[in-house]
């Protein structure tokens, strides 16, 4: 298997479903065969299901349970923890503030993000977040009280799914299975809650739920409410496909760090969200990146003579940061 093979495909109709049993497998002939699947949606699609994640449906329901009530609070109660009054992007931000794609009007959703913490709030096992540029405590609102319990149980079952396909990534890029451990020891991920109102007949196509985007560090895992459809994934004949939520999987996209680290042997591809549907819908992202002193350059089997390094190197926080200022024009 080699890094080097023309980057192909993109014109996906459809997002490949990979089951994840394998990842767990003693057999290496195994992790490998689904690494190799990986590889390919990666460099096709940029975009994956995965089946036998492991995280307990128990676990899910609790995170939707206590994410329902949180955005029914009024807005001035969501508005204590607005996101523009504490550190580093964590807490609250309302609909219509943020406009990632633009030429749009702005983002109809509202979300809530949280980064790295322990799940124990015993001050005693609590070790400090070591998460660099972007370092600041987590906020949460006093309201649903088993709020934080659910979204940090659900962040750390995620977390885990998280570091196994890290594996299954090196794998796929002919690195050792380790190589992204040691730079993946504080978790930098960051997750956030979204609730997209309904738009069921949405009077502006500049106003969407997320507008075209591509996420920003190495890969997102999505969980989507099930029953309704909203997310979309444009492939290279500028055609959107959609990503219907399917029972028992998660959705896994690559981000613009992954491109960069792989001198885009990997796709960041874009995609976007609009809920037409006559209710509330909720999802889940956890954006997934490397510890924010990782130096981003181009990984040295994506290289060659003839496929030099397209981006310069930067930090990884410092990537992350200039995005998310971008965004929020903060
Ligand atoms: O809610 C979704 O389906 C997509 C969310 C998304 O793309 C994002 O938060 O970056
Ligand atoms: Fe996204």
């Amino acid at each position: 298997m080699s890094c080097h093979a023309s980057v192909c495909g993109g014109a996906f109709e459809s997002i490949p479903i990979i089951d994840l049993e394998g990842a767990f497998s003693e057999d290496e002939a195994l992790r490998r065969a689904l690494a190799q699947q990986i590889r390919t949606a990666c460099m096709d699609v940029g975009f994956f299901y995965v089946k036998n994640h492991g995280i307990a449906q128990q676990c899910l329901d609790e995170v939707l349970r206590v994410n329902k009530e949180y955005y029914s609070l009024p807005a001035e109660e969501k508005m204590k923890l607005y996101h523009k009054t504490v550190p580093n992007f964590k807490g609250y931000s309302p609909p219509m503030e943020a406009n990632i794609q633009p030429g749009n009007k702005g983002d109809l959703h509202e979300g809530f993000r949280i980064g790295w913490e322990e799940k124990s709030v015993d001050p005693v096992v609590q070790k400090p977040s070591r998460d660099g540029v972007m370092a600041g405590a987590n906020v949460w609102p006093d309201t649903p009280e088993d709020f934080r319990i659910a979204c940090m149980d659900y962040y750390h079952a995620a977390l885990a799914v998280g570091k196994k396909l890290f594996c299954l990534f090196a794998l796929a890029l002919d690195l050792p299975e380790t190589y992204f451990n040691d730079k993946t020891v504080y978790s930098a991920a960051t997750m956030r809650t979204l609730h997209y109102p309904p738009q069921p007949d949405a009077p502006d196509d500049k106003i969407l739920g997320i507008g075209a985007h591509t996420d920003f560090v190495c890969f997102t895992i999505l969980w989507q409410q099930m029953g309704l459809e909203a997310l979309q994934v444009l492939n290279s004949r500028e055609q959107w496909i959609n990503v219907p939520p399917l029972p028992g999987t998660l959705v896994i996209n690559l981000g613009d760090q992954f491109a960069r680290w792989t001198n885009d042997i990997f796709k960041s591809t874009v995609h976007r969200a609009a809920n037409k549907n006559m209710i509330d819908r909720y999802s889940i992202a956890l954006f997934f990146g490397t510890d924010y002193e990782i130096n981003i350059e181009p990984i040295y089997t994506c290289v060659t003579a003839e496929r030099p390094a397209i981006y310069p190197a930067i930090t990884a926080g410092e990537y992350v940061r200039q995005r998310l200022k971008a965004m929020y024009h903060k």
